[in-house]
């Protein structure tokens, strides 16, 4: 069976850190999320993948090449207009012939495990099936009412508990859904939704289908779901796998992957589950804690304390930090003494909606430089190419290029 993986979108939520990558390329564990995706189809023998690309294109394409070095045949179409799910869908029907009788869906930024897609896979039938899972805050999702295993209506983000039943986006089609695509209106906020072309093909008395799961699917909607997201496959881990240089001195428990080339000073504490990548230099007297990924060629300078984090590939930490629950894009230089404050429940606001984050520190885009002795709010984002100077204090989301003397 072929698979669909839509991967077009900018996700505007994950700001700033989409600001350089789409969201499909922000990594969990030092691996982008959409890696993790073409992994879960792999190991279910789906080697067929129909990329539809938009947003960034380029850097998932340099990524990831024809496929192959990932074990699949990956072939890309480009959406230039980001017009909505049925819109992105109709773009691969060139590339469904009359041999795929069915064909699989799913979004690029969705965190799943082989055993989801597999769960589908063994229990699909009609005319379309949607993969669900059961949610006490469906807020942002579309939910599903359904007659046994039939679906008989879906409610595309809707305000109020309609329906536990989230539709987690991952369908199987038969190439007749085109046909409907084609039918399928514009909806209010200017986009084909593939939610609508379901509710169409249910009203023209066709077979839709919801599969229950309780197998891991994880949607990274806000930057601060990424944290939850690592963790989740940073505990997968079942392993110590250590192929960096350990200083004496040095001590490491716990799952911890650290990569080749890299160096762990004397001194240094490292708490699993955390992954370090390559050609880092971590140390002397560094503390990471559960559940820390670092990226390649990071350094960290001592007594600088990482917790339940992500640092991006290329950073430089400088000595006495302190970073808890926060993401660093790539490229950063930080300054010693740097402190990031945190704060458990609060709101943030996004284009006028409110959103509440979990324990939250910090979010920084890529390539800022921090001088030395900066405090940031807990909560506060700092974008692309931003200058800090020693001594600030940062009360405010800083936009990219900005300067603070
Ligand atoms: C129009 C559409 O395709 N809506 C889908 C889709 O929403 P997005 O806002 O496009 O991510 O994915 C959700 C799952 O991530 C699903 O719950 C919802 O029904």
């Amino acid at each position: 069976m072929k698979a669909i993986i839509l991967a077009a979108g900018e996700g505007l939520r994950c700001r700033p850190l989409t600001l350089t990558r789409s969201k499909v390329m922000l990594p969990i564990a030092n691996r982008p999320i959409l890696e993790h995706v073409i992994d879960s189809l792999e190991k279910n023998r789906i080697t067929d993948i129909i990329l539809v690309v938009g947003y960034k294109k380029e850097r998932i394409m340099d990524y990831f090449e024809d496929g192959l070095n990932f074990g699949v045949k990956i072939k890309y179409i480009e959406q230039k207009a980001q017009l909505g799910t049925a819109h992105a869908i109709e773009q691969a029907k060139s590339m469904i012939g009359p041999e795929d009788s069915e064909f699989l869906v799913l979004n690029g930024d969705n965190l799943v495990e082989p055993k989801t897609i597999a769960d589908l896979l063994n229990n699909y039938e009609g005319d379309a099936s949607l993969l669900t899972v059961r949610m006490e805050d469906t807020a942002g999702y579309g939910v599903v009412l359904t007659d046994k295993k039939r679906v008989t209506r879906i409610l595309e983000k809707r305000p109020g508990d309609l329906s536990r039943i989230v539709n987690t986006g991952i369908y199987v089609f038969t190439p007749q859904v085109f046909e409907t695509i084609e039918k399928t209106p514009i909806s209010e906020n200017g986009e084909y939704a593939i939610t609508d072309t379901l509710q169409l093909m249910i009203d023209e008395g066709k077979i839709v289908t919801s599969v229950p799961t309780e197998s891991k699917w994880l949607d990274a909607v806000h930057s601060w779901d990424l944290l939850k997201a690592n963790a989740i496959v940073l505990d997968s881990a079942r392993s110590q796998r250590i192929e960096g240089e350990v200083e004496e001195g040095a001590v490491i428990r716990g799952n911890v992957t650290i990569g080749k080339n890299t160096r762990i000073r004397s001194g240094t504490y490292i708490l699993g589950p955390a992954v370090i990548g390559e050609n880092c230099d971590i140390g002397p007297n560094v503390v990471i804690l559960p559940s820390t990924t670092i990226g390649d060629n990071v350094s960290i300078r001592s007594f600088t304390e990482i917790q339940n984090s992500i640092i991006m590939n290329d950073c430089r930490i400088y000595s006495h930090g302190q970073i808890s629950n926060s993401i660093i894009g790539s490229n950063n230089t930080i300054g010693s003494g740097f402190f990031v404050e945190e704060k458990e429940g609060l709101s943030i606001i996004m284009n006028g909606t409110v959103h509440r984050a979990p324990k939250l520190g910090t979010i920084f885009g890529d390539d800022n430089r921090i001088g030395n002795s900066v405090l940031v709010k807990a909560g506060v984002t700092v974008a692309v190419d931003c200058q800090v100077e020693s001594g600030n204090t940062i009360y405010r989301d800083l936009p990219h290029h900005s300067v603070v003397l």
